[in-house]
């Protein structure tokens, strides 16, 4: 090497210390790291297995009912007691349910005596009840939904959050003090660090639907919803990733609901769809298991069996994502090719399959592109919200084949 050449090493050395070189541009994308931890439980669980089969049939039945029902994020609205406005307050409403969007069901033998909120001349139980709660607050010129109220610790008191979830019955809802203090937090959290509005959370996101789940689990203690399995840190955020999609689905994918990867969202891993997956023959639990769900008996939040429970109906959700995906790409591909056009097949009409053709090798390849056209759009989020609502009819018809499992717990 000459005299007048540097030598590289100190060139790099230089280069590195004055952070030039250095890649810039868009930072990575986001990741909440639930479906690989999903997978990683799923491989490794004893009492909690999944049948191939029944999960392919599963995957095909779901597919053709929810084409039926022409399911899709409008159904969120469809539902009564939802709030309707497209605005801020209804984005308060969402941040406050899914704050509070956990635990409703009742060790009670007689259904008579559970816990249920009265409104608009009915009785409401389990997730609905919380909406009805809210619902009636509001009515009621109760601040349910405002940070500042939460903080107020003279406004706010426990009795205030009582008479809001005030029972048709003598029961009680479960954990009325740690949803009073999810509401403190989160009411802290917002005024120290989002000037006190939760807009300013999804605006910080950037319309990343995993960074704003990462950002709530990341602030919010309440919505940092992790279990330790096998010596290892695995991730549900199961309120963090249905508070996304809630607002996704609400506002129909735009303004507050508008997410760039909102299917990186995983089902949400709660009491009601494993119940859901087994009677579909898809999730497959150990006899012991069985027998403890099957007798009602508690299942301790965070032990093998409940993350087993959970990991799994998460993998199994995303095995009959891809499957639907297969199926749809299937039909697509045969209606292009069986199409009237593709019998007097000209010049141009065999240009206009090659494009169908392409569009539906495209989806297939990139399934969190918005596909163009086509006909029913499917993501973990709706496959979900569609079992959980097909969970409740089967229930009020009284045709639950076992009963969900009974963790007592915040998370869901
Ligand atoms: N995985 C999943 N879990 C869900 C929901 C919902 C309601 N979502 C609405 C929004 C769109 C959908 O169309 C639904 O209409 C509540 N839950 C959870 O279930 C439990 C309540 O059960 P039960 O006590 O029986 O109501 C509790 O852990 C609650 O957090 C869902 O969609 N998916």
């Amino acid at each position: 090497m000459s005299d007048d050449e540097a030598d590289p090493e100190l060139v790099e050395l230089l280069r590195q210390s004055l952070g030039l070189g250095k890649k810039t541009g868009p930072p990575p994308p986001a990741d909440t790291k639930v479906l690989q931890n999903a997978r990683f439980i799923f491989d490794n669980s004893i009492d909690v297995a999944l049948d191939p089969r029944g999960t392919k049939a599963a995957a095909r039945t779901i597919w053709q009912q929810m084409q039926q029902k022409n399911y899709s994020a409008k159904s969120w609205s469809e539902h009564d007691l939802h709030p309707k406005s497209k605005d801020e307050s209804t984005v308060d409403f969402i941040l406050t349910m899914d704050l509070l969007n956990f635990s409703f069901w009742s060790a009670e033998p007689d259904e008579q005596k559970r816990f249920s909120i009265e409104y608009r001349g009915q009785k409401w139980t389990g997730y609905w009840s919380l909406v009805a709660a809210l619902q009636r607050a509001l009515e009621e010129d109760i601040p349910i939904t405002s940070p500042d109220f939460w903080l107020d610790e003279d406004a706010l008191t426990e009795d205030v959050l009582r008479h809001v979830f005030r029972s048709a019955t003598d029961e009680e809802i479960p954990l009325l003090e740690e949803r009073l203090e999810c509401l403190r937090e989160a009411g802290r959290v917002l005024d120290e660090k989002y000037d006190g509005s939760f807009i300013n959370c999804i605006y910080d996101a950037n319309q990343s639907a995993a960074a704003l789940v990462n950002l709530l689990a990341d602030d919010f203690a309440c919505f940092r919803d992790e279990a330790s399995f096998d010596g290892r840190r695995v991730r549900f955020y199961k309120r963090a990733q249905i508070l996304v999609a809630d607002l996704w689905a609400c506002f129909e994918g735009e303004s507050f609901g508008e997410f760039n990867d909102i299917d990186k969202i995983t089902m949400f891993a709660d009491y009601r769809i494993p119940q859901m997956l087994n009677q579909l023959g898809c999730l497959l639990y150990s006899p012991p298991l069985e027998s403890l769900i099957r007798r009602l008996q508690p299942i301790e939040v965070g032990s093998k069996r409940e993350v087993e429970i959970r990991g799994t109906s998460i993998w199994c959700i995303e095995l009959i994502r891809q499957e639907i995906e297969r199926l749809q790409s299937e039909s697509e591909l045969q209606s292009a090719n069986s199409s009237p056009q593709s019998e007097a097949a000209g010049e141009q009409d065999k240009e206009k399959d090659e494009k169908d053709t392409a569009v539906a090798v495209a989806v297939l390849h990139n399934p969190g592109e918005k596909p163009h056209g086509r006909k029913s759009y499917i993501n973990a989020i709706l496959i979900d919200f569609f079992l959980y609502d097909s969970m409740k009819e089967l229930e009020r018809d009284g045709q639950e084949a076992i009963p969900h499992h009974r963790t007592r717990s915040i998370w869901y």
